[in-house]
């Protein structure tokens, strides 16, 4: 397993499982196990995608049977929308916490901006204050616009150590990189195959036959090779595998042109200057 590291000093795996869409059954636990058990680190929960409860079995279960200890993995969630505001935040993280069955998050985003600076700004603080009790090992923030980033910055003790957002090769994101890599603050990727969308695009698909690795996998080197670390999801056990298979190779700057040049600035999720919950 790569790893990437915060300005802060910690690090964080490269690769993720993402586990939005997954039911709250027997379909995450497994999903979470096989991946611990194929090798994955870091898995990308978040309250508002209601299965907790079955990722923190999923987990459990894989730092059982990958003879492993809970410090070994990087487990994020996030704060929904609703949950917003000083009086919620701390009861909020110990919900999540006690469906993931876990004593401590080694990251915990504010899931979008949302509308409200006011309230935006509260929350960061809350998150702070957890972080300043030593209760979660990093804070960061998911959906944030350069703008909600510029007012969060003007105002934070401490920094985001990630901005979690859309990325793939339909959606870029050169600017909001540049400024990220200017703030020392990583991206991460949600939706790095377009949800499957992309995966029959024919230029990944020539990339990928050329270099003999699937369409996901191509596209999951990119991200590496953009410095974005990206949390596909997959509840198939032979994708799971595959989608962490790629240290093995890279794109050449060609190829990484190529997929570049793929960007449309095209959405498939809402855009963080509207969308409030
Ligand atoms: N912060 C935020 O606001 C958001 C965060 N996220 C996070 O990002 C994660 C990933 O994004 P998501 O929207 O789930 O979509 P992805 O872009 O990861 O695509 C997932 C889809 O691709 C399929 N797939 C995965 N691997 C392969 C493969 N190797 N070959 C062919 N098909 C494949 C999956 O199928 P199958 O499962 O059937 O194998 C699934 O249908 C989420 O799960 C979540 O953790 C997502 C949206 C918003
Ligand atoms: O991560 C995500 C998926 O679920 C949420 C809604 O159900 C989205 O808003 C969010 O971006």
């Amino acid at each position: 397993m790569a790893y990437t590291n915060f300005y802060n000093g910690n690090q964080m795996p490269t690769i993720g499982l993402g586990v939005f869409r997954v039911e709250n059954d027997d379909t995450a636990k497994e999903a979470v196990k096989h991946a611990i058990v194929s090798g994955y680190r870091s898995i990308d929960a978040a309250y508002i995608y209601g299965n907790e409860s079955k990722v923190g079995e999923g987990i459990a279960e894989g730092i059982k049977d990958a003879n492993i200890k809970r410090e070994d993995l990087f487990i994020t969630s996030k704060l929904w929308i609703d949950d917003y505001g000083q009086e919620n935040v701390s009861d909020a993280y110990h919900k999540s916490l006690n469906l993931l069955g876990l004593d401590y998050l080694d990251l915990y985003l504010m899931h979008w901006p949302g509308t409200n600076e006011t309230l935006l700004l509260e929350t960061w603080a809350s998150l702070e204050s957890l972080y300043n009790q030593g209760l979660v090992k990093n804070i960061g923030v998911s959906n944030f616009n350069i703008k909600h980033l510029e007012m969060l910055l003007n105002h934070a003790q401490i920094k985001p150590v990630i901005n979690q957002v859309e990325f793939h090769p339909n959606l870029i994101q050169t600017e909001l990189r540049t400024y990220l890599k200017e703030q020392n603050i990583k991206m991460e990727s949600w939706s790095p195959l377009m949800n499957g969308e992309i995966l029959s695009n024919p230029v990944i698909k020539n990339i990928a036959q050329e270099i003999n690795k699937s369409p996901a996998q191509v596209i999951i080197r990119w991200n590496i090779d953009h410095d974005v670390i990206t949390i596909p999801k997959s509840i198939t056990p032979s994708r799971i595998e595959e989608n962490l298979n790629v240290y093995d190779f890279k794109l050449t700057h060609d190829q990484i042109e190529q997929i570049d040049a793929l960007n449309q600035d095209k959405r498939i999720g809402p855009d963080p200057a509207e969308f409030n919950g």
